[in-house]
């Protein structure tokens, strides 16, 4: 499989910019983009090439590569289901929680990630306030109700979060469910993201481009490689400079600057970063 010109001679540029202190950042969705859409999101799991990819980046000085999932997975199902290398930094709920993959030896106030259980993750407080956590108990509630009208609905609950699944709903039922659901994140003063097959209702105001944002000033990154495939990502697209690398996996409108057609291809993307960095 070859990638298109443009984006090979994008990402010889991306490589080079990296400087004394100054790394650059790799940084890519889950769902997607390394892991294939499925109708059950706990079977989710990285294509063989996505995972060799992140391995081998993980594996590369951090002076020069830094290794992010950014993803709307709330942070303890993204480091099991991602099973992410040690040294990733990890940002779940579309922003709303942050972490960083450490060696399973680390102290208490950690999670096992992976089920060889040979890493952890160190995450950054987390806690809602007793307003926020009533507003989410409320909008789980009206979601519910919501599913319970619509056949193979569902909803997931995430820590500041609760959202409807519609992948397994007839598209009509899909499309008056998720005005429903949206209607009851307004009801609740609460944000609203639309995804693929998914409405979800957060209590807090967060956006992968903030997170993303946050992490390169954190790394002092000298340039943002971005993969991503939905509505979400978009607003991390937004955020990065003409310089930066983004690229869109999939059909769809897009402020990125490159597209690859399927999750392969995006593995594809990884592994050419690792050999340009090798
Ligand atoms: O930001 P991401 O890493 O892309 O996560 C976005 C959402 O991913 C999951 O839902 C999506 O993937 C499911 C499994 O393939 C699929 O069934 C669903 O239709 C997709 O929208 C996850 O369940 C959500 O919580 C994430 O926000």
């Amino acid at each position: 499989m070859t990638l298109e010109q443009d984006l090979t001679s994008a990402l010889a540029t991306f490589v080079a910019a990296r400087s004394a202190g100054h790394p650059v950042l790799v940084a890519s969705d889950f769902d997607g983009v390394l892991a294939p859409l499925l109708d059950d999101p706990s079977a989710s799991a990285p294509t063989a090439a996505a995972a060799a990819a992140l391995e081998r980046l993980a594996a590369l000085p951090q002076a020069d590569v830094r290794l992010a999932l950014v993803s709307g997975r709330d942070l303890a199902t993204l480091a099991q289901l991602s099973g992410a290398p040690v040294g990733t930094s990890l940002v779940g709920s579309h922003g709303a929680e942050q972490g960083h993959v450490v060696a399973a030896s680390a102290d208490a106030g950690t999670e096992t990630p992976g089920a060889a259980g040979t890493s952890s993750v160190e995450r950054h407080p987390f806690a809602l306030t007793t307003d926020e956590r009533a507003t989410l108990d409320g909008v789980r509630a009206g979601l519910e109700a919501v599913a319970a009208e619509a056949e193979g609905a569902w909803v997931e609950d995430k820590p500041s979060a609760a959202v409807l699944h519609t992948r397994r709903t007839e598209p009509g039922a899909a499309e008056r469910a998720g005005d429903a659901a949206r209607a009851v994140g307004a009801r609740y003063g609460a944000h609203t993201m639309t995804g693929k097959d998914v409405v979800e209702i957060a209590v807090l105001d967060t956006s992968k481009g903030l997170a993303l944002t946050r992490l390169r000033d954190e790394l002092g990154a000298a340039a943002v490689l971005y993969m991503g495939d939905d509505v979400t990502d978009e607003r991390a697209f937004e955020v990065l400079a003409p310089t930066d690398v983004t690229v869109k996996v999939g059909a769809g409108e897009t402020a990125a600057r490159f597209r690859v057609a399927s999750v392969d291809e995006a593995a594809q993307v990884l592994a050419t970063v690792a050999d340009l960095l090798s």
